[in-house]
């Protein structure tokens, strides 16, 4: 990683990050987080539908195709789009950890331009935990697992109670979300297993 900022190194005292023992196993798709969600949501008709798969340890692979509707210049990827897959990526992480948090800073390389149509396939890990700070990073390569960096980020990811998104979202979603069953059983269930 060129050029990370010192606000990305984790502190002396960081901790390595610990999988929770609920975590999804090695190779199951996590699924969206919210249906209406950009970077994941199935429900929503302008997003990335990346799908997300759990790792060993503190890790995910996700894939993301781009589409037309991605561009910024003819036929390549928009960088912003580029850049939020790899938030989504990261923010995936937080499931591993049974940690409801959200991105403080993100620091993204753009290394190859990457043409519409590819196939980038995302990998992430968890690098240390200090307190509410969770410190991670990501690529993304095109060809396959094995093909060439075309992006890259490193992230800082802030714990935050449930009461964040409630305080702060738009009143009629907050209230679709929360009359949603499943949404309401997975916020439950990051409240018993914090
Ligand atoms: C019913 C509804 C259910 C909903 C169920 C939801 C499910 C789960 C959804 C997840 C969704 C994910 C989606 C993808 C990821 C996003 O895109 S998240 C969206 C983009 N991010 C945001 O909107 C965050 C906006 N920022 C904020 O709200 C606040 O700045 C934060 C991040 C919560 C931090 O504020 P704070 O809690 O007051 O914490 P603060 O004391 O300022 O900072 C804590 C520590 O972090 C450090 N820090 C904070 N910000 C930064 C920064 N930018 N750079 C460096 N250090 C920083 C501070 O220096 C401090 O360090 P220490 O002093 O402890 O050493």
């Amino acid at each position: 990683m060129s050029g990370t900022s010192a606000a990305l190194e984790p502190p002396v005292g960081a901790t390595k990050p610990v999988r929770h023992p609920d975590a999804p196993a090695p190779g199951e798709l996590l699924g969206p987080h919210y249906g209406e969600c950009f970077g994941c949501g199935g429900d929503q008709p302008h997003g990335l539908h990346l799908a997300a798969r759990a790792g060993e340890g503190v890790s995910i692979t996700a894939e993301f195709t781009v589409r037309p509707e991605h561009q910024g210049a003819p036929g390549l990827a928009h960088g912003g789009v580029l850049a939020t897959a790899l938030d989504e990526t990261l923010g995936s992480l937080n499931w591993l950890l049974r940690t409801i948090a959200v991105t403080g800073r993100l620091e993204t390389d753009f290394v190859r331009p990457v043409p519409v149509g590819t196939t980038l396939q995302l990998a992430a890990e968890v690098t240390a935990v200090a307190g509410r700070k969770i410190y991670s990073r990501a690529t993304g390569r095109i060809g396959g697992p094995d093909g060439p960096v075309v992006v890259r980020a490193e992230a800082l990811f802030i714990e935050v109670e449930v009461d964040h998104f409630i305080d702060h979202g738009r009143k009629e979603e907050i209230q679709a979300a929360m009359n949603d069953p499943d949404q309401i059983r997975r916020v439950r269930a990051f409240e018993v297993n914090p």
